[in-house]
C-alpha cells in the first residue's frame, strides 16, 4: 500500500505517536514506518502538545492514560492547533466507558491493548480513505459556497489556475498591473476579471486602445481637455475610483508616456488647454504584447514609465502553453456561436478537439474563437468535423516551396505533411504508425528534414 496522500502524492501520511510505555511506543512507530508512514514519538501531553505546534500531523495515536494526563484532554488540545489532524485513542482491555468518552469527544477510532497490528493497518486504511473523502468534500463545499469569481475567463489548466490564483490576489490590492502577453491571450478579459474582483468593482472600468488614435485625440481622451471652449473630462478622471485599461501600451507616443507616469507618480494630471489639475484616483491597468525593455533600449519607451509599469507585472501565456485548456474552450466558442448564428451545432469531435490541439495558434485564444465561429457556419450537423475547421489552420494552407524543382518541392510538402502529423500524434510510435514508417525511419526524417519538435 502506498501510505500517500491521494490529494497530494508527493506529500507522506504524517502520523504522532503518544505513548508512555516505550515497547508499545517503540514496536508501534516501527510497523508504521514499514507500512511506509512518516512517524514522530512523544512519551507525554506535553510533549505531543510541542510536536503537533512543529508539524501539521494527519493522524494522532494516543494513549489514553499518560503521565502528565489523558489522552481525550490531548486530543483536545490538539483539535485546537490542527482541526483537520484525526486521532485513535488507545485504552486498556475491556474499558468500554473510556472508549465511548473518546468517541464522544471527537476521536475518530479506538485501539485496544494489546495493539493487533493486523487490526491497526485496517483502521488506517478506514481512517485515510474516510480522511481523503471528507477533505475533498469540504474542499467541494468550499468551492460551491464561492462562486468563481473569474466565471467569464474558461479553462482549467495548471497555467491558468496559477494566473487566477495571482490575479485574485493582485485584484484585492487596488494596484496597478502591467498585462504582458502575446495577442489574443484574453489581456483584456483578465484586466476586466481584475477590476471585478477588486474593491471598486462597483466603479467604471474604462478602456483604451492606443494605438487606434492620433496622439491629440488620445491626450484629450485620456487627460481631458479644455481647448476651444470645448470641455472634455478625459477617463483617468471620469474613471474616479474605478479602472482604467491601457491597452498597447507601447504606442503611446514618448510625450504622452510622460505625462501618464505624472498621473501614476503624483496621481494628479492637468487637461490640455486647462490650468489646474485634479486627482487621479483610478486603479491603471497597461497592456502590451512587445518587448518593453528592448523598446526602452532602443530609446522607445520612457524608462521611468517602464521601472513604474513593470512593478506588478502578470504575464498571460500563450494558448499553445496550456493546450489543455482548449477542449473547454471549444465547447465554450461552440455554445456562444451556435446560439448567436441560430444553429443546432452542440459540440465538437474527438478527432476535431485532437486537431484542434495539435494546430499553432499564433492568434491564441481569439484565433480559436474565429476558427469556431467559422466551423459552426460550417457545420451542416451537430457536432463539428474536421472538415469544418478553416483548411490553413494545420499548416495546409502553407505557401509552396518558391522553386519549380520536384525534388525540393517534395521534401518541402514531406516537411509540412510530417511536421503537422507529429503535432496531431506527439508519441512518435503512434506518428510512425500513422505514416506508415518504421519508428528508425520516421527519426532519420526528422533529422533530415530539419523538423522542429
Ligand atoms: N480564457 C478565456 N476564456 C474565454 N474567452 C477568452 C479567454 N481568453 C480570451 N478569450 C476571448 O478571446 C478574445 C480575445 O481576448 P482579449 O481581447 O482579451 O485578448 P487580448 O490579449 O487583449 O488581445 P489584443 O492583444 O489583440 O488586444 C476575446 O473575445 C475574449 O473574450
Amino acid at each position: 500500500m502506498s501510505n500517500r496522500l491521494s490529494s497530494d502524492p508527493a506529500v507522506v501520511r504524517q502520523i504522532l505517536i503518544v505513548e508512555d510505555e516505550p515497547i508499545i511506543r517503540n514496536t508501534l512507530a516501527e510497523f508504521l514506518s514499514s507500512e511506509g508512514y512518516q512517524v514522530t514519538k512523544a512519551v507525554s501531553v506535553e510533549e505531543g502538545i510541542s510536536r503537533a505546534r512543529e508539524k501539521d500531523f494527519h493522524l494522532a495515536i494516543c494513549d489514553i492514560q499518560l503521565p502528565d494526563g489523558d489522552g481525550i484532554k490531548l486530543m483536545r488540545l490538539m483539535h485546537k492547533i490542527n482541526p483537520s489532524v484525526f486521532v485513535l485513542i488507545i485504552t486498556a482491555y475491556g474499558t468500554v466507558e473510556s472508549a465511548v468518552e473518546a468517541f464522544k469527544a471527537g476521536a475518530f477510532d479506538y485501539l485496544t491493548k494489546p495493539v493487533i497490528f493486523e487490526d491497526l493497518a485496517n483502521k488506517l486504511r478506514r481512517v485515510f480513505e474516510y480522511r481523503d473523502l471528507y477533505l475533498e468534500n469540504q474542499k467541494l463545499r468550499r468551492e460551491l459556497a464561492q462562486p468563481n469569481r473569474f466565471d467569464q475567463i474558461v479553462g482549467s489548466s495548471e497555467p491558468l489556475r496559477v494566473l487566477q490564483e495571482t490575479i485574485g490576489k493582485i485584484a484585492a490590492t487596488h494596484s496597478n498591473v502591467l498585462l504582458v502577453g502575446e495577442t489574443g491571450t484574453g489581456k483584456e478579459l483578465f484586466a476586466r476579471a481584475i477590476h471585478s474582483a477588486g474593491p471598486m468593482r462597483d466603479e467604471k472600468f474604462l478602456a483604451v486602445n492606443c494605438g487606434t488614435r492620433p496622439i491629440e485625440l488620445l491626450e484629450a481622451e485620456l487627460f481631458g481637455s479644455e481647448a476651444g471652449g470645448k470641455t472634455q473630462p478625459g477617463i483617468l478622471r471620469t474613471a474616479g475610483g474605478g479602472t482604467v485599461f491601457l491597452d498597447e501600451i507601447a504606442s503611446l507616443p514618448m510625450g504622452t508616456q510622460t505625462k501618464l507616469l505624472r498621473a501614476i507618480e503624483y496621481q494628479e494630471s492637468m487637461p490640455s488647454g486647462g490650468a489646474e489639475t485634479y486627482t487621479v484616483s483610478c486603479r491603471i491597468i497597461t497592456s502590451t504584447s512587445e518587448d518593453l525593455l528592448r523598446l526602452v533600449g532602443d530609446g522607445n519607451f520612457e524608462e521611468d514609465l517602464f521601472y513604474r509599469l513593470d512593478g506588478v507585472k502578470i504575464r498571460i501565456p500563450p494558448l499553445r502553453e496550456r493546450l489543455d485548456d482548449i477542449p473547454e474552450l471549444v465547447d465554450h466558442f461552440v455554445a456562444k456561436h451556435s446560439r448567436a448564428l441560430r444553429k443546432r451545432v452542440v459540440s465538437a469531435s474527438s478527432e476535431t478537439i485532437r486537431l484542434l490541439m495539435s494546430a499553432q495558434w499564433k492568434g491564441n485564444v481569439r484565433q480559436l474563437d474565429n476558427a469556431i465561429e467559422r466551423a459552426v457556419i460550417m457545420c451542416d450537423g451537430t457536432q463539428i468535423e474536421p472538415g469544418d475547421l478553416p483548411p490553413d489552420l494545420l499548416g495546409l494552407g502553407q505557401p509552396l516551396p518558391d522553386t519549380d524543382d520536384l525534388r525540393s518541392a517534395l521534401r518541402h510538402y514531406e516537411r509540412l505533411h510530417i511536421t503537422r502529423v507529429l503535432r496531431q500524434w506527439p508519441d512518435k510510435r503512434e506518428a510512425a504508425k500513422r505514416l506508415k514508417l518504421g519508428l528508425s525511419s520516421l527519426y532519420r526524417k526528422i533529422e533530415e528534414l530539419s523538423i522542429e519538435l
